[in-house]
């Protein structure tokens, strides 16, 4: 049997208790309001409706609960009844159904009530929560289209009706409104009784988890669009094994961000947000007091190597990048003061890369590509380095300690731009052994990402 949602219904007995779990839950605490009558307040969770929690007056007459009791939703509950009386269960009231509702109620071992229900009415209509999780698109466009206009961040400067949003924004007022209640009604916004929109504590995440989080991976809007069009089109990819992105764009990715300058500075922009986060953990974990040069290859806008130099004086640095991102990273070194320490190659990691550095830094880099071109970039950073030189590869493995959903979407989504992949430890030192690279040491990196330093294997 498969639970889908579980709430306490829980019997309140002094009549004027009602308007004050309201104001204590409601008022205080944030959650919203589901059903409410003089006999029932059915509540759902602030952040996540999924989160239930009912009230129910004991002096309603009818069948009112005595003690707390369990509401647990199935997704099937012929199956569930089937099961409980297998087992002996004591059901105490036989499966019947009620409008839409169907359910049958039994005593758990420790006395309690426990009522099993199927899809209740409010369900019905748009499907179980957990599918529509699964499935929806509306309410992530919803959020992008408020990132992209604007909303979020006039928001987070203060609450603001929304003909002044409409304005600001420059939005239908009437389309605007309606994509402000949707959002209210995810929980993303909240609007007071005078049509005043403020983010709620979720959509505030939108903000402060900016650098942190995906959050960074929707703005700007054309190349974030690019990349939510691959995704969404990855049925191609899995029936061929081949990148959508080119097929979809013309071009390859990269050839896509180097052809329009717009593209290429927000994927800089957006990948250089999510870098900063992690690098002053590289720059700390790792013992750099040994190094005198480091190449960073693929080092994109120059977010790592800038935290590498400033946070080990004595580092020389190298940063190789294609063309148009080389020129943004030259800009963005210079201005943070460290520009005199380093030398910004454009040029491709597929060609050869300067030699004689102590550590060939590929941070984010290699689950762009498929083996076949992961071991080309490998055996260049081997090459370079020689016999005395260490590569370092930072990643996210796909058998990193996190709900496998966020290693496994990240690579779904690499496969739909590049037919790259997300490798495990063993994967990657294998790949690496195939050019004569084998793991000296690795270290976690904010818990879940990986930094492996590699060094020429001793000859057979
Ligand atoms: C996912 S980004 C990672 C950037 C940076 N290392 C970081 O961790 O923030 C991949 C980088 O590889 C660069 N790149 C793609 N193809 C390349 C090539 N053939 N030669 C050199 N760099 C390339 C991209 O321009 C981009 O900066």
């Amino acid at each position: 049997m498969t639970v889908i949602g579980l709430r306490p219904t829980i019997p309140v007995e002094r009549p004027d208790a009602m308007r004050e779990l309201r104001a204590f839950y409601v008022d205080v605490l944030g959650f919203r309001v589901l059903t409410e009558s003089g006999s029932v307040l059915r509540l759902a969770g602030p952040a996540d409706p999924r989160f239930r929690l009912d009230f129910q007056r004991t002096d309603g007459g009818g069948a009112t609960p005595r003690g707390v009791q369990l509401t647990v939703d199935v997704l099937d509950l012929d199956r569930a009844h089937a099961e409980l009386v297998r087992r002996g269960a004591t059901i105490v009231r036989p499966l019947a159904t009620e409008g839409l509702r169907r359910s049958f109620a039994v005593v758990d071992p420790a006395g309690l009530l426990v009522e099993v229900v199927s899809e209740d009415p409010a369900r019905v209509f748009g499907g179980s929560p957990v599918l529509r999780r699964l499935t929806d698109l509306v309410a992530p466009c919803a959020v992008r289209a408020a990132v992209w206009l604007g909303v979020v961040e006039l928001l987070a400067a203060g609450a603001t009706p929304a003909p002044e949003l409409a304005e600001r924004t420059g939005s239908h007022p009437d389309a605007l409104g309606r994509l402000l209640r949707h959002l209210v009604g995810c929980g993303v916004l909240v609007e007071d009784p005078a049509g005043v929109f403020a983010l709620s504590d979720v959509g505030r995440l939108l903000r402060e988890e900016a650098s942190a989080s995906r959050v960074d991976w929707l703005m700007p809007e054309g190349i974030s669009t690019r990349m939510d069009q691959a995704v969404l089109a990855v049925v191609h990819s899995i029936r061929t094994g081949e990148a959508v992105y080119p097929r979809l764009f013309g071009r390859s990715f990269w050839k896509d961000l180097a052809s329009e300058p717009d593209l290429g500075e927000g994927f800089n922009a957006m990948m250089g947000g999510t870098t900063a986060t992690v690098a002053p953990r590289i720059a700390a974990c790792y013992d750099w007091s040994a190094v005198a040069q480091v190449v960073d290859v693929g080092g994109g806008d120059g977010t790592l190597l800038i935290e590498l130099l400033r946070a080990h004086p004595h580092l020389l640095g190298t940063l190789v990048d294609l063309p148009h991102t080389a020129t943004a990273a030259r800009a963005n070194l210079a201005r943070a003061g460290v520009g005199d320490r380093c030398v910004v190659v454009p040029g491709s990691f597929f060609d050869p890369l300067p030699s004689g550095a102590d550590v060939y830094v590929l941070s984010n880099v290699l689950h762009d590509w498929d083996d076949l071109e992961a071991e080309r970039i490998l055996r260049r950073c081997a090459e370079a380095a020689g016999r005395r030189g260490r590569v370092l590869v930072y990643d996210l493995p796909l058998d990193a300690p996190v709900e496998p959903e966020l290693t496994t979407r990240l690579d779904l989504a690499m496969l739909a731009l590049f037919a790259g992949r997300l490798r495990t430890g063993q994967e990657l030192a294998r790949l690496a052994a195939t050019v004569g690279l084998a793991p000296a040491s690795t270290q976690v990196v904010a818990g879940v990402a990986q930094l492996t330093e590699f060094t020429a294997a001793s000859p057979a």
